[in-house]
């Protein structure tokens, strides 16, 4: 991995401690369904904590209840040293300056009436900026993501899946935050366009020291992308640790079973998607390695 983390930190920039998250039910009278149990994680500056385990595990509530989206039922989101979970719309809205989401789809994410320059400029407009600075903003962000200038005028239609997913991702970096939740950011694009896209947080990470917890139930993405691991399994985090060494060799039966599971039915197929994506994932990794050694 070639990103570095300060591990001298004294505390860490999020914690989740003794985290429970109940849904009411819809039914009358009926229990609350408990999403989450007795969750603790931690997030340090500059650092990625990857979310994996499968559907329905609980990871997207997680990362709802961090973004205060989610209800806490019991236990404490804390941010930079304060308890956030009960914080007011108020608070909230000056929260959303360090704390951002990318969500899966890139489809639905964007606003499809808006040109890109204006989907950029609403969050830096919400805070306050004027016209001119949010122009000269909106300009240093396209290039931070590597679109061009003229996508300014151009609407979110005109652009493909990745694109999209770039004007996701400078959205969600214009008010400079310092952690972004990303939720399953790569799962709804190709494999070549998941590894530049990667290779893109990788990159923003180096530039500006922002954290991510990323959510992903995929764990070659998660090995690439992250420092730790927590894997989910009902509402549950059964193991968390080094990427290298929860992704390659798991302590948890399910975890293992999650190394061995495979969306791919065909198992020659299987076998050769994982190769194609670690050939991919690894020149990405270079490429980055390569970019660092120059600068
Ligand atoms: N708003 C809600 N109301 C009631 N139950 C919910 C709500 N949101 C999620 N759940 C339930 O909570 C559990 C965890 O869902 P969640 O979406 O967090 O899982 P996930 O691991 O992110 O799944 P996926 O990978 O499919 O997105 C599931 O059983 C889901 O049905």
């Amino acid at each position: 991995m070639s990103v570095s983390v300060d591990s001298s930190q004294k505390s860490p920039l999020l914690s989740v401690e003794n985290l429970v998250v109940e849904y009411p039910s819809k039914r009358f009278r009926a229990k609350p369904f408990r999403a989450l149990t007795d969750i603790n994680i931690t997030i340090g500056q500059g650092e990625t904590l990857g979310l994996v385990g499968e559907s329905g595990s609980g990871k997207t509530t997680l990362g709802r209840a961090v973004l205060g989206l989610a209800p806490v039922t019991a236990g404490k989101v804390i941010f930079e040293g304060n308890d956030i979970s009960n914080a007011s719309r108020k608070e909230r809205r000056t929260l959303s300056r360090d704390l951002q989401v990318v969500f899966q789809d890139p489809y639905t994410s964007l606003n499809p009436a808006l040109e890109i320059g204006d989907i950029l400029a609403e969050p830096l407009g919400v805070q306050g900026m004027e016209a001119a600075a949010a122009k000269k903003r909106v300009r240093e962000l396209l290039d931070q993501v590597g679109l061009p200038s003229d996508a300014i005028h151009r609407l979110p239609r005109e652009f493909s899946g990745g694109q999209r997913q770039r004007v996701a991702i400078a959205r969600a970096l214009a008010l400079s935050p310092k952690l972004i939740v990303c939720d399953e950011p790569v799962s709804a694009l190709d494999l070549s366009t998941q590894a530049r896209v990667l290779d893109l947080f990788l990159q923003i990470q180096k530039d500006t020291g922002v954290s991510y917890l990323f959510v992903s139930h995929d764990l070659d993405v998660v090995r690439h992308i992250s420092h730790r691991v927590a894997v989910m399994y009902h509402g549950e985090i059964v193991e968390q640790g080094p990427a290298e060494v929860v992704t390659r060799d798991p302590e948890h039966p399910y975890t293992q079973r999650l190394l061995l599971a495979s969306p791919v039915p065909d198992p020659d197929r299987q076998e050769k998607r994982r190769a194609d994506r670690h050939r991919l994932l690894a020149h990405q990794r270079n490429q980055t390695e390569q970019a660092g050694a120059v600068a």
